[in-house]
């Protein structure tokens, strides 16, 4: 027998061991889960019987409230625990199937002996708690597999540094308990077994890559000491993937201090939120919050507003070019994402300090109670030293003292006695009740039950008041931000000012927000009540961090001032032109401390595709192709639209019959794409793809190329790639192309794309 066979077979043997101690775990964990369970049905069915109900005397009261307390902590403890046993056993489920996917033998230099260490996605320790049988990929010394060839090397602990040998780095394919694949690898983690990875069709959700991260990847994986990390990594270098397991390293690493809840990840869209939403699970974490910013800004500026989405925004820039405001909508929104609009913003607000903050009436019943001017006396009446928000709270103060007062006077009013006629059986017993406690004769006590009642009727009319007053609706934010555009004159027009102002007031007169002007107003409403900055966030994830223009970062900036932050993104993936000039990802634009890693290597495309899409790829970063072949993109000429349909439907059947099961059909625009899809609806399966679509499925797709942002297919058709006609479409291109794990293909109506004329003429193929 040869060594390898030899050493594949003693690996098996280990692997059936290791599988027959899991059977053990699992074994005894069902029968503790079992004997929870019982124990909380238990509990449940006779929850009352335990607890020592006595209302009697107030001591009697407190003693239940207690008795009930300790029944309800008791129950839920328990709950908790078979919760968790129930995470173990699906962790062992995962285990048993695939055991581990490396192996290093480190010699430590103090020692004779090499230690043999299994790595997998989970720890497990022998019968009696003393080995490892594996460890979990997150673990110190698991570092060494990810970082270190074979030879000398050393990893950080608590204690310090431990420095050794790797004598062996052995990978391998565990499939329900057997070793399908298994190779002792040098310099990276196994290109054989990347290659088997990325060789495979696309899956509709992401997968995970704890098997093999890459070197640089792992540096952003186990980055602990920056506040603000900044991934630059071209497309497919494995941004997501590093997020997300990077998301489960912290999880673990501080697993006593962090929860799912102070982790907070931003995503482009609803669709890619359900990709990845994955990974996570099957790394034996839960889901962290995620959201796209979008939403996150709908929430904080509440529904007084329709907020135009940036996909809205995208289709505006790109399909509406013959609109008579165009050109000044643009000016707008290049300049509402510029820091310098900020600065605007802050010159008005100090302005505010002493005039023009706009406040609402506070009505009851169609009469004034307390006037928008009387508010503005009071605002403007307190000190000047005093900040905005802080004046506020002082308003809000004394408003609802003053409408203590009016709530007094109310009570005696008729219209309250037709409410206390309205009220339920169970007010007049209570207030029947209180009046009788009282030394009064009859006619008291009937007079006293009828104060009660009223007293009740205005209180929960005035209660919803005060709890608008509580969240300051009593100060008129948007008519204020008006104020911005209509009155007010900054010190240093910027160009095209009046005319920005004209378009952003009619805007706010028809109570719609366009996505450049979200964040600003969000940044606004803040400065004005207070910014609501979310402590329990500790680390922030932002994906797709080219998109972020340079005001909305330095929103995030102040609305998360103690949160750690991992931006990632591609320069060459900025589709939202505006938010090139300053983005965080451009060294020189980062005013923050910061650590920066760079990825080159592009892991999703074949070799092809990567060399084709490079040569016009919009920055200047290196990319570098991993080796893994396949055919030259394709370019279908056509000399009109006519046959078109055609040309489509064969290139679809024929990717559809060499394998591949997502098949996109990438378009410039919403409206193209629509286009696209009743042109082929009745010839073809297809589904259309749009904002509202929350997750996807194998097949036939046509979707435009912001909702494909940060997901991959089989195979991209371009169903027209004459329609990126300028300099400004390079970005979209590039990520339209850069989708394609296997087969490009594009077709071109018309003129030849100018950015396929940028490329070799060697790196593609001509139909
Ligand atoms: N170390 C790795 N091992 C296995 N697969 C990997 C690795 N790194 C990246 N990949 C794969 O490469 C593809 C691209 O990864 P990912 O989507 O994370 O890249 P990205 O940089 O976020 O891409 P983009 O910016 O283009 O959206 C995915 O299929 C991912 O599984």
């Amino acid at each position: 027998m040869s060594d390898e066979n030899n050493s594949r077979e003693m690996e098996q043997d280990r692997v059936d061991h290791v599988i027959h101690e899991i059977n053990k775990k699992e074994k005894k964990l069902y029968a503790k889960s079992s004997d929870l369970k019982e124990s909380v049905v238990e509990l449940r069915k006779n929850f009352w019987e335990d607890v020592t109900v006595n209302l009697d005397e107030p001591d009697d009261v407190i003693e239940t409230q207690a008795s009930l307390k300790q029944q309800a902590e008791l129950l839920s403890e328990r709950e908790r625990f078979h919760g968790k046993v129930g995470e173990e056993l699906k962790i062992l489920k995962r285990l048993k199937d695939s055991p581990y996917f490396g192996r290093i033998d480190f010699l430590e230099d103090s020692e004779n002996q090499e230690d043999q260490i299994y790595i997998g996605i989970s720890s497990l320790m022998d019968s009696d708690d003393e080995d490892f049988l594996i460890y979990d990929w997150r673990a110190p010394i698991s570092g060494l597999y990810y970082d270190h060839s074979p030879g000398e090397a050393a990893f950080e602990t608590i204690e310090g540094t431990i420095a050794g040998e790797i004598t062996l780095k052995r990978q391998f394919i565990i499939r329900q308990g057997m070793i399908k694949g298994m190779f002792d690898t040098g310099v990276t983690i196994g290109d054989s077994l990347l290659q088997q990875a990325l060789g495979n069709n696309a899956s509709t959700t992401m997968k995970s890559i704890v098997a093999t991260i890459q070197q640089e990847q792992n540096k952003i994986i186990r980055n602990e000491k920056s506040d603000l990390l900044i991934v630059q990594g071209v497309a497919g270098s494995g941004k997501t993937s590093a997020a997300l397991q990077r998301i489960a390293y912290l999880m673990y690493r501080y697993r006593e201090e962090l929860n799912a809840d102070n982790v907070v990840l931003f995503s482009p869209n609803p669709l890619f939120s359900s990709y990845i939403s994955n990974v996570l699970p099957e790394l034996g974490e839960a889901n962290v919050r995620q959201t796209t910013f979008l939403d996150y800004l709908v929430d904080g500026i509440g529904n007084k507003f329709t907020i135009e989405s940036p996909f809205e925004q995208m289709e505006y820039v790109l399909a509406e070019t013959n609109q008579k405001d165009y050109s000044i909508r643009m000016k707008s929104m290049d300049f509402k994402s510029s820091l310098a609009f900020k600065s605007i913003i802050e010159e008005f607000v100090s302005y505010l300090k002493a005039h023009d903050i706009q406040f609402k009436n506070i009505s009851f019943r169609n009469q004034v109670l307390i006037s928008k001017e009387q508010i503005y006396d009071y605002f403007y009446s307190l000190d000047d030293e005093i900040a905005i928000p802080n004046k506020m709270e002082l308003v809000s103060k004394w408003l609802l003292k003053e409408l203590q007062y009016h709530q007094r006077q109310e009570k005696d009013k008729d219209w309250v006695m037709e409410q206390v006629e309205l009220l339920d059986k169970e007010s007049y017993l209570k207030a029947y009740y209180e009046s009788q406690a009282g030394d009064e004769d009859e006619e008291g006590n009937a007079a006293m039950e009828e104060e009660i009642l009223r007293r009740a009727v205005v209180k929960k009319v005035f209660s919803k008041m005060k709890r608008l007053i509580k969240l300051y609706e009593f100060v008129h934010v948007s008519a204020t931000y008006k104020k911005l555009f209509t009155e007010w004159e900054p010190g240093n027009s910027p160009e095209h000012w009046r005319d920005i102002c004209q378009l952003t007031a009619l805007d706010l007169s028809r109570k719609s927000l366009t996505w450049e002007d979200a964040a600003p107003y969000l940044y606004f409403k803040g400065k004005l009540l207070g910014d609501n900055t979310d402590r329990s966030v500790r680390h922030l994830f932002i994906d797709e961090a080219q998109d972020y223009s340079a005001f909305q970062f330095a929103l995030i900036k102040s609305l998360f001032p103690y949160t750690r932050m991992t931006l990632l993104g591609d320069i060459n993936q900025a589709i939202y032109t505006n938010t090139t000039k300053e983005n965080p990802l451009i060294p020189k634009n980062q005013p923050w401390e910061h650590e920066r890693i760079t990825l080159t290597k592009s892991y999703r495309s074949t070799k092809q595709i990567t060399e084709f899409t490079r040569s016009f790829a919009p920055g200047h970063e290196e990319i570098e192709a991993f080796e893994r072949n396949g055919s030259k993109p394709k370019l279908k000429g056509m000399k009109n639209q006519e046959g078109l349909e055609e040309a489509l439907i064969n290139e679809v059947e024929s990717l559809k019959d060499t394998g591949y099961q997502t098949i996109a059909l990438i378009c410039k625009t919403l409206e193209e794409s629509e286009e696209i899809f009743n042109l082929l609806m009745n010839k073809l399966n297809l589904k259309q793809v749009n904002e509202e679509t929350y997750s996807f499925e194998k097949g036939i797709l046509v979707l435009p190329v912001y909702l494909a942002k940060g997901i991959e297919f089989d195979a991209v058709i371009l169903p027209d790639a004459s329609k990126y006609t300028v300099e400004s479409d390079r970005t979209l291109f590039y990520t339209a192309c850069t989708r394609a794990m296997h087969e490009l293909i594009m077709v071109s109506a018309d003129e030849t794309c100018m950015f396929i004329a940028e490329a070799p003429l060697e790196t593609y193929a001509i139909d």
